[in-house]
């Protein structure tokens, strides 16, 4: 590979696609939730993100409060400017010179937007990263909806583009491991400092979604429940990797933030203000909080674990270590590039490594049929057999 990065402005004007290790695809697409940048947006952003939801009204005041708190502006955008720009430098570093567009569910650039910019960079066949590394309605598949939803928008006007996507990476040594890196180090911190870890617990923590799209996550040929699965999975395997690193026998736990919807509908517990309160309880005087459901700290980070779950460690007379989310990590970023080469790789029909750790089997880059199902209506979804 001698081929010299390109300039963008180079790969604006060629309509070819780029010949190079990322082909057959000529963009990469990051696409995630999106957040509100100033007070006026924080509304509209609410308004669409629970359209027809059931989420009571009550809910989403306070939410919309805890954006307020931080001046209307979620991180969320500037982690992924951020992310871009880490997976930029690694991209060329590894001479690859596909451009990156972006996109979003619930805030400008819009995933049709997004689409619209593939179009007139005479992009014909891009892949897609997710800002979420499981599997479950939520983090994949109404993304895969948001995909097909953009691609019948902008295939009116203009020649249509091919969309592939890379699997769902939790089980990816560049998510997985930075995840292990990042707890091992906190916890060695603590033990540096001289704390007894018979005093530490360590919780690992995600976000809270419905009993019922739980049940229904994966693809539909297992048990189901595929989004806790691969969490209590994850938890376990950073549990064990830290104990042994560390010479420790710390208990580790999976628990839930940021829950909402009617009080009547079951959702994934425990709560962590819950579990914290249990814990102080009976005697554990540290905890370490590591949110692995999560790619980088945005607001469900800083208000539900920084502020919120903060004020309950303190109010209890508990020790809160929240450990870093992966966010541009080199370790994760040089695996999410890992995991485009590997796309790339079975797009062309070859039959890639795909590195899994924990576990043996790395979830298929193209969703079985009816994989993670929407439980109210169906909707056409891209980069699966359906
Ligand atoms: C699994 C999952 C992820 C992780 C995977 C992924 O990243 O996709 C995630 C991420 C995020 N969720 C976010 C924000 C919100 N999620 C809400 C509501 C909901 N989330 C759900 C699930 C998830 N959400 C669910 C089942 C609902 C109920 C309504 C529905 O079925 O859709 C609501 C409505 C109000 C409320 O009830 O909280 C808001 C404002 C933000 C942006 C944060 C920022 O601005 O920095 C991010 C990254
Ligand atoms: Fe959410």
């Amino acid at each position: 590979m001698t081929q010299q990065p390109q300039h963008p402005e180079q790969a604006e004007q060629s309509d070819q696609p780029d010949a190079g290790p990322l082909e057959p695809y000529d963009g990469i697409l990051l696409l995630s939730f999106g957040g509100p940048e100033k007070a006026e947006d924080v509304l509209p952003f609410l308004r669409r993100v629970t359209a027809g939801r059931g989420i009571p009204d009550e809910r989403l005041e306070q939410v919309g409060e805890h954006y307020y708190g931080f001046g209307g502006r979620s991180p969320i955008n500037d982690q992924n400017r951020a992310l871009i720009a880490a997976l930029r430098a690694e991209l060329d570093r590894r001479d690859i010179s596909t451009p990156i567009i972006w996109g979003n569910r619930n805030f400008t650039p819009f995933t049709a937007e997004a689409f619209a910019e593939a179009q007139e960079r005479g992009m014909r066949r891009i892949v897609t990263v997710l800002t979420s590394a499981y599997q479950s309605y939520s983090s994949c598949r109404q993304y895969r909806e948001d995909l097909a939803a953009a691609d019948a928008e902008v295939s009116e006007q203009g020649p249509a583009i091919e969309v592939d996507k890379v699997r769902p990476y939790a089980n990816h040594p560049g998510f997985s491991r930075t995840n292990t890196r990042l707890v091992t180090e906190a916890v060695r911190g603590l033990l540096r400092e001289g704390v007894d870890p018979a005093t530490v617990r360590l919780l690992c923590v995600t976000h809270s979604i419905p009993d019922a799209m739980d049940d229904t996550s994966g693809p539909g040929d297992e048990d189901g429940n595929a989004y806790s699965r691969q969490h209590i999975q994850l938890g376990a395997a950073i549990t064990e990797e830290v104990n042994a690193t560390l010479d420790t026998d710390l208990e580790g736990e999976l628990v839930f933030c940021s829950r909402s919807g009617p009080p009547t509908q079951p959702w994934l517990e425990p709560d962590v203000n819950d579990r914290l309160e249990e814990l102080a309880a009976d005697g554990v005087q540290t905890v370490v909080l590591a949110p692995i459901g999560f790619v980088s700290d945005h607001m469900e980070v800083v208000y539900d674990l920084d502020t919120e779950a903060a004020a309950t460690a303190e109010k209890l007379g508990l020790r809160l270590v929240r450990v870093p989310t992966v966010g541009v990590d080199p370790e994760f970023v040089s695996g999410l590039v890992d995991l485009l080469l590997e796309r790339a790789a079975e797009a062309r029909g070859e039959d890639p490594v795909r590195p899994v750790w924990p576990g043996r089997t790395a979830p298929p880059s193209v969703c079985a049929p009816g994989c993670c199902p929407n439980l109210r209506t169906a909707r056409p979804a891209l980069c699966g057999r359906d």
